[in-house]
């Protein structure tokens, strides 16, 4: 049976059970329960603190692994990211009252507050700059108004919170974010991981493409297959109406929109949509 570490708090939490439940996994009904079994798909799901999970992983206790590309490379954990999951998404930064620091070098001397003392002792060392660390478990952006640290370094997303503390972003970000699945860093081939893997790029795809069928007529098939590549090639059927021809192809979700005005443009008739809930590809 397949051991897996999901988050079991945190911002990963809720889209990580999402996209199990939407690959066909059982998840949990209420947060206090910590280990649920799912016989049915072979898999054992632990709850366990975000930031532990490479830790438990690289052990070897458990197989892999959802969590932070950032909590990840803080833990140090012999670990490694095998798939990224594309939700919690974030960047890294250090960030100062405006004016406090023009770039990382007027660090040295300061003391910077984070949660994440992996990444940013790492980080000092190969600028080779000599700067205190203090850790702290959250809310790192108040740590500057109390007079804790001069710096924070911390995750941003969307700089809300860097603005509410009247904080601004110094130098380029140390590192980008989203979840991911890990594994202890060499571990060996195993069927097992490699079926869970397939389910969730399954549903990857599956957010992320429409599939699209239109009619049109043989003569602008090539132009119209050039706006409707597919993954590997369209589907081609002939129509009862001679001349015409239907075809099906996936699309990005993002693109479908201007590629049905596109294929309107070009002659295409019946252009229809519709939402891939699952696929192995
Ligand atoms: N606002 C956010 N937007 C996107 N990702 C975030 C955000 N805050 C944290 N993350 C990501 O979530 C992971 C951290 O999860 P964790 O549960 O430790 O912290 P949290 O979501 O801040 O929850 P907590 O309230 O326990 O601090 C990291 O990978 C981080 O990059
Ligand atoms: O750029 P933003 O959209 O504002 O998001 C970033 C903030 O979100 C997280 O905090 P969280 O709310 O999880 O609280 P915490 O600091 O206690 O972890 C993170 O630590 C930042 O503070
Ligand atoms: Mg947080």
């Amino acid at each position: 049976m397949l051991r897996i570490a999901i988050p079991n708090k945190g911002s990963l939490s809720g889209p990580a059970s999402a996209m199990l439940h939407e690959a066909g996994y059982r998840q949990r009904k209420e947060s206090k329960e910590l280990v649920l079994v799912d016989p049915a798909n072979e898999v054992e799901f632990f709850y366990l603190r975000p930031r532990d999970i490479a830790i438990y992983v690289s052990s070897g206790r458990l197989d892999i692994g959802i969590t932070g590309r950032d909590l990840l490379v803080d833990s140090g954990a012999d670990a490694e990211a095998i798939l990224p999951l594309g939700f919690a998404r974030s960047t890294f930064h250090y960030a100062t009252r405006p004016g406090a620091a023009k770039g990382i070098e007027d660090f040295s001397g300061m003391t910077i507050a984070t949660s994440y003392e992996g990444i940013v002792a790492r980080h000092l060392a190969d600028s080779g700059i000599d700067a205190a660390v203090v850790h702290l478990d959250g809310a790192v952006e108040t740590a500057i108004q109390l007079g804790v640290a001069q710096v924070i370094a911390d995750v941003v997303e969307t700089g809300t919170s860097l603005r509410n503390a009247g904080l601004e972003v110094v130098g380029e970000p140390i590192m980008t974010s989203e979840a991911v699945v890990v594994r202890r860093t060499g571990a060996t081939e195993d069927p097992e991981v490699d079926r869970f893997l397939r389910r969730l790029q399954g549903v990857l795809v599956a957010r992320t493409y429409v599939m699209m069928d239109y009619d049109c007529r043989a003569e602008h098939l090539e132009r119209a297959v050039a706006l409707t590549p597919g993954l590997e090639s369209p589907t081609v059927s002939p129509l009862h109406n001679e001349g015409w021809v239907a075809v099906r192809a996936m699309v990005p979700t993002v693109d479908a929109q201007r590629i049905m005005d596109d294929l309107y443009a070009l002659g295409a008739r019946a252009i229809l949509t519709t939402a891939i809930h699952a696929c192995r590809l």
